[in-house]
C-alpha cells in the first residue's frame, strides 16, 4: 500500500475503516508505515440481522439496524483503546442500494459505555436491503423512467420509497431523513441536520443522473415523491463532518468521510494496474474491470446487459458484473443442508456444516453435475432461477455438490462478462476479495480453473481497509 503526499492539514497517523456488509461487519486500524498504510488492527462480527418484512412479506428483505450497530459496538469494544484514541480520520462503506429511515434529531440516542460513549438506534425503520424483492417487474414498469444510466431494480432505495409510496403510504409519514445504512452512521456520528450520500451510493439508489450528479427531482416531484427525503450528495473520498463527541475512545472532531459503496472500496483497496480484474464475491459477487480515464457511460442503460457502470473515483467508472448471486448462495445451501439435517432430527451448527462440505468438496476434483445457481435470479434476468443438470447417481455426495455449486457461482459471473472479454480488454491478472472467496479453498481452485490468469488474494476486510485508504490519500 503506498502512501501519497496527504494535503489538508497534518497526515492522518491512524484511520478507522469500517464496512458495514451485508452479512458481517468489518473493522480495520491503519497505521502510517514507513513503506506506506499498514493494517495494524481488524475486527468483524456477523451481524445475524436479517429480520421479517411487516409489510412485503417474503419478498421482502429486511435487516434490523439495532442489530448491525451493536455489531460495530463489538468490533469497536474490540479494538486496542490506545490505538483508537490515535484516530484522526474514520472511512465508511457499506452495502448499497438499500435505505433506513429515520426521524431527524431522534435517529439515535448516545449512552456511556465501558469504552467511552457510543449511540443507539431510535427513531429509525428497519434496513430494507438490496436483496429485497418486493418490486415486481410489473410494478417496477409502472414508476415513471429515470434519467440515470443505471437500470432501476428491485432493492433500488428510490424504487423501495415508490412502494411504500404506492402500497403503505402512512409508513413514509413517520419518517423524515434517509440514507443507505453507512449514511445514517455517518449522518449520526457528525449529527448532520441533513443526511449526506456520496455519488456511488446515490447512484446505487435509482434515479440519479451521474453526469450532473443530481437526484431526477422533476421527474420524481411528478409522481408525488416524498424529494425531501433524498439526501444531499457529495464527493466520494469528501468529509462528511466530525464527530460529535467521543465514540468507543476515538476523540471529538475526529473526521468523517462521506460513505461510500463496498464494492468500490474492496476495488480500491486492491486494484493498483488498470490490466487488474477484481473478482469480489461477499454475499453477493462481482466481476469488474476498471474503464478508461474520462469514460462516460451511455446516458441510458441497456436493462438486459449483464454489465453496469458504477461511479468510482474522481470521476472514473467501473465496468461490473454485479452478480445478486455469491456467498449467498453457499449460505443457503448450508441453511438447507441445516434444515435438513434438523428435519432428520438432528442439530448440526452451521459453521461446522461450512467446514464439512468444504472438506468433502476437496476431495472431489471433478464433477459432472452442472449447476446454475441463480436462486436470486439476476437483475438482468430476474425470472431465470437456479437449475441443476446432468445428474449421475455417482455425483450425489455433498463434496459433488458443494464443488458444483462453486463452480456454478464463479461461472455465471464468468457468464457476465466472459473471459474472452477480459483478454480483449487487456485484463491480466484477477484479484480476489471477499470473505466468501477468502474462507472458501474450492471456491478458490474454481476461480483458478476457470480464470486463465493469475489469482491474487487480499485480506477478508478489504472494503473496510479501502475506505480508510480513501482517507490516508485524500488531497
Ligand atoms: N464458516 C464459513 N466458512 C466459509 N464461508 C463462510 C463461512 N461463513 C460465511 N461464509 C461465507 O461468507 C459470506 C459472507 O461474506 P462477508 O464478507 O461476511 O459478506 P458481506 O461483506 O456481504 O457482509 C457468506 O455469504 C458465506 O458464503
Ligand atoms: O448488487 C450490487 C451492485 O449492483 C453489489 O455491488 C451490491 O451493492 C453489493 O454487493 C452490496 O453492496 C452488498 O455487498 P456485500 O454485502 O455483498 O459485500
Amino acid at each position: 500500500l503506498t502512501t501519497s503526499e496527504v494535503a489538508g492539514g497534518p497526515a492522518p497517523a491512524c484511520v478507522l475503516g469500517i464496512d458495514l456488509g451485508t452479512t458481517s461487519v468489518k473493522t480495520a486500524l491503519l497505521v502510517r508505515g514507513k513503506q506506506g498504510q499498514v493494517v495494524a488492527e481488524s475486527c468483524s462480527r456477523e451481524t445475524q440481522a436479517h429480520t421479517s418484512s411487516l409489510e412485503a412479506g417474503p419478498q421482502g428483505m429486511e435487516q434490523n439496524v439495532q442489530k448491525i450497530i451493536k455489531a460495530l459496538n463489538e468490533c469497536l469494544a474490540a479494538l486496542p483503546q490506545q490505538q483508537l484514541q490515535r484516530v484522526s480520520h474514520i472511512g465508511i462503506s457499506g452495502q448499497m442500494h438499500g435505505i433506513v429511515f429515520w426521524k431527524k434529531d431522534k435517529g439515535c440516542k448516545w449512552t456511556e459505555c465501558d469504552t467511552g460513549s457510543t449511540f443507539e438506534p431510535e427513531e429509525v425503520s428497519h434496513l430494507i436491503t438490496w436483496q429485497d424483492g418486493r418490486c415486481s417487474p410489473t410494478f417496477l414498469s409502472s414508476l415513471p423512467l429515470p434519467q440515470s444510466h443505471i437500470s432501476l431494480a428491485t432493492g433500488f432505495g428510490c424504487a423501495t420509497v415508490y412502494w411504500y409510496l404506492k402500497k403503505s403510504p402512512d409508513f413514509l409519514k413517520s419518517y423524515d431523513a434517509a440514507g443507505t445504512i453507512h449514511d445514517y452512521v455517518v449522518a449520526m456520528l457528525c449529527d448532520l441536520k441533513k443526511p449526506l450520500m456520496s455519488v456511488q451510493n446515490a447512484a446505487s439508489w435509482g434515479y440519479f443522473n451521474c453526469r450532473s450528479k443530481s437526484w431526477n427531482t422533476d421527474i420524481l416531484k411528478k409522481s408525488g415523491f416524498p424529494v425531501h427525503l433524498l439526501p444531499e450528495v457529495g464527493d466520494p473520498g469528501s468529509i462528511a463532518g466530525k464527530t460529535i463527541c467521543a465514540w468507543h475512545g476515538i476523540p471529538k472532531g475526529t473526521k468523517v468521510g462521506i460513505a461510500l459503496g463496498d464494492f468500490q472500496c474492496s476495488v480500491y483497496f486492491c486494484l493498483t494496474e488498470r490490466t487488474d480484474a477484481v473478482l469480489n464475491i461477499s454475499t453477493s459477487a462481482q466481476l469488474t474491470v476498471s474503464m478508461p480515464l474520462g469514460f462516460q457511460p451511455p446516458e441510458t442503460p441497456d436493462p438486459s446487459s449483464a454489465v453496469t457502470y458504477f461511479p468510482y473515483f474522481n470521476g472514473d467508472y467501473l465496468a461490473v458484473a454485479a452478480s445478486l448471486n455469491g456467498g449467498n448462495v453457499l449460505a443457503t445451501f448450508v441453511d438447507m443442508v441445516a434444515q435438513w439435517t434438523e428435519e432428520l432430527g438432528l442439530q448440526v451448527e452451521k459453521s461446522a456444516i461450512y467446514t464439512k462440505i468444504i472438506e468433502a468438496a476437496l476431495a472431489h476434483n471433478n464433477s459432472k453435475l452442472s449447476i446454475h445457481p441463480t436462486i436470486f435470479g439476476e437483475r438482468h434476468v430476474p425470472g431465470q432461477l437456479a437449475s441443476v443438470t446432468n445428474i449421475a447417481v455417482s455425483d450425489l455426495t455433498l463434496g459433488h455438490v458443494t464443488r458444483a455449486v462453486c463452480h456454478g457461482i464463479v461461472e455465471n459471473l464468468c457468464s457476465m462478462l466472459p473471459v474472452q472479454h477480459l483478454m480483449e480488454m487487456g485484463v491480466r491478472r484477477i484479484l480476489g476479495s471477499g470473505s466468501a472467496l477468502a474462507r472458501n479453498e474450492v471456491l478458490r481452485q474454481e476461480v483458478a480453473r476457470i480464470f486463465p490468469f493469475p489469482v491474487v488474494y487480499g485480506k477478508d476486510v478489504d472494503a473496510a481497509v479501502g475506505a480508510a485508504m480513501v482517507m490516508f490519500h485524500r488531497k
